[in-house]
């Protein structure tokens, strides 16, 4: 499998990934090009200057993830991915640190005049007296978005004896207490604040949260940090305020479009502090995200989950720790109850009985459903997709969950309604850490669900389980396990043969024949 790591990943990552897999690495790369060498590659790892568009993803014919080495997907066409079964990962906390102390810094350096001091001294010239600054301490800072790096900036600004005022209409308000802040609305913030930061991504409701309307209402003296993304503040707006002392200064690290040149509204504005988009540029935070982004492509592309993935339902590494024992099981009960129906699913029924109950499992019925559809569509099935194409294919999936354990103590049923009136089931558990397959209808059983396994419902008589054995001996078939149903239903038992070869489909046809035998039909596991 083949990897483009583009828009200079830290090599931290890339040495993990070439372990496993060829990678190419093109730290700078043209729109163009991204769209001519796309199709070959299964993954593709970026920061924000690459623009992942839904013409490059439409153009990917291999393509299984994208892996963002930052928080903001927004140069990324998610729903496009998503429609593709493209899963897109990114590293939530990897830069979280260097951005809160990049907000910090330009606060600092905004309210002490550093880099216009610093370029004045440089030519020769001593200004003592233009530069006079102001101090952070008791002033207010309004936080707008106090998520992880809107909390750690608000946790320093208290460090240097400011007031904190957050607002942020999803937050846990008593985390906001815990950290000593108060809470209020957006006017809160913007009238009552001497500095503002903002820290929340670009949506249609946050872009151009604060223009001039806003900015008129400011103290006098106000000073706005942008350290999130360009166009949540109004740019020309601000460089308007700040010519005309509406706002005292302000410092920005992200614009609306970039790179910028000479010609943007706020570059040569006095009072406003600019750097390149440097929030995330630290060493470390480069290698925490390619390291993030980096594991979570190779846990993908071997068909593994990913806590990080953007466009699935978010799973937090506490339900993670619990169900990921339970994935493979999942998995292949929905791939056993896909080769063992004679005629195309209608419904699903996924029951959880025990501990496992006690968690979110929809990423356990996720992988049942990934399970089912994987042998029987021709484009790969992933955790991304699988809930859309079982709805596109009008499959119903429910889930059901009961608290108390039955013979085993966590208990995964997939029973499916094949129409007709008909159902199949299978059940699964873990025995320690191994899968086991220990239902299947009326049948008990107790089988690995390894390789591949012949499941053969025959007449329970003498002569039976002989014929088969010698039958596929001849066509040079091993049987390298057996398990006979621990149960007899009406004078019929059930037989899972483990077996080390697959089986031609005429081969099977004949096993059908043999004397006794009800029905035979392949689990083949590696295409599950
Ligand atoms: N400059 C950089 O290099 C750099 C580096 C890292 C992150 N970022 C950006 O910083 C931003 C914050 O990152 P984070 O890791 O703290 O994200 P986060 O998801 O932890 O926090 C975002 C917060 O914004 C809040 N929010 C959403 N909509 C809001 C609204 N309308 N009004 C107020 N609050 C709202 C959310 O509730 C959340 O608490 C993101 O845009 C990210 O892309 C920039
Ligand atoms: O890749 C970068 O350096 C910027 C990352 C930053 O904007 C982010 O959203 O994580």
């Amino acid at each position: 499998m083949k990897v483009l790591a583009a828009d200079g990943i830290s090599p931290k990552g890339i040495e993990l990934l070439q372990k496993e897999f060829e990678v190419d690495v093109r730290d700078k790369i043209s729109a163009e090009e991204l769209l001519e060498v796309i199709p070959q590659y299964d993954a593709l790892m970026v920061r924000s200057a690459s623009k992942v568009t839904a013409e490059v993803i439409n153009r990917a014919e291999k393509l299984k993830i994208i892996g963002r080495a930052g928080v903001g997907v927004d140069n990324i066409d998610i729903p496009a991915a998503t429609a593709k079964g493209i899963i897109v990962i990114n590293s939530p906390g990897g830069n979280t640190i260097a951005a809160t102390e990049h907000t910090m810094a330009m606060m600092l350096a905004m309210s002490r005049n550093i880099p216009i001091a610093n370029e004045t001294m440089q030519k020769g010239e001593w200004n003592r007296k233009q530069y006079v600054g102001v101090e952070l301490r008791n002033k207010t800072l309004g936080v707008i978005g106090m998520g992880r790096i809107g909390s750690g900036v608000a946790k320093r600004a208290m460090a240097f004896d400011m007031n904190v005022i957050a607002y942020d209409p999803y937050i846990n308000e008593d985390r906001a207490k815990d950290l000593g802040v108060t809470v209020g609305t957006l006017d809160d913030v913007i009238t009552q604040s001497d500095f503002i930061t903002v820290h929340m991504p670009l949506t249609p409701d946050t872009k151009g949260m604060i223009g001039m309307e806003q900015m008129k209402k400011m103290k006098k003296g106000v000073r706005l940090v942008n350290c999130a993304r360009g166009g949540i503040i109004v740019e020309e707006d601000l460089a308007e305020a700040v010519k005309q002392g509406i706002v005292a200064g302000a410092a920005i690290d992200v614009f609306t479009s970039e790179p910028v040149g000479a010609d943007h509204p706020l570059v040569g504005v006095p009072g406003i502090v600019l750097t390149p988009h440097l929030g995330a540029s630290t060493v470390e935070a480069q290698v925490g995200v390619s390291l993030d982004v980096s594991e979570g492509i190779l846990a993908a592309l071997k068909g593994e989950p990913v806590a990080t993935a953007v466009n699935m339902a978010p799973v937090s590494p506490q339900v993670m720790k619990v169900i990921a024992p339970y994935l493979t099981l999942a998995e292949r009960l929905g791939g056993t109850v896909a080769s063992l129906a004679e005629a195309p699913v209608k419904k699903v029924e996924v029951t959880y009985n025990g501990e496992i109950t006690e968690v979110n499992t929809g990423m356990l019925t996720t992988a049942v459903i990934k399970g089912l559809l994987n042998p029987i569509m021709e484009n790969d099935v992933n955790y991304v997709n699988a809930p859309g194409l079982a709805k596109e294919r009008g499959i119903k999936v429910t889930e059901v969950k009961k608290k108390e354990a039955e013979d085993f103590a966590n208990l995964i049923t997939v029973k499916a309604d094949i129409g007709g009136g008909k159902n199949l089931t299978v059940q699964g558990t873990l025995f320690g850490s191994e899968a086991r397959i220990v239902r299947i209808n009326k049948f008990r059983v107790d089988v690995d669900p390894q390789a591949r396994i012949l499941v053969c419902p025959h007449i329970n008589k003498p002569g039976v389980i002989g014929t088969i054995g010698t039958f596929l001996g001849v066509h040079g078939i091993n049987i390298s396990g057996m398990q006979v149903g621990k149960t007899e239903v009406e004078g019929t038992s059930l037989m899972v043969l483990t077996v080390d070869h697959d089986i031609p489909a005429s081969v099977l046809k004949d096993v059908k024949g043999i004397d006794g035998i009800i029905d035979a039909k392949l689990v083949n596991f590696y295409a599950i």
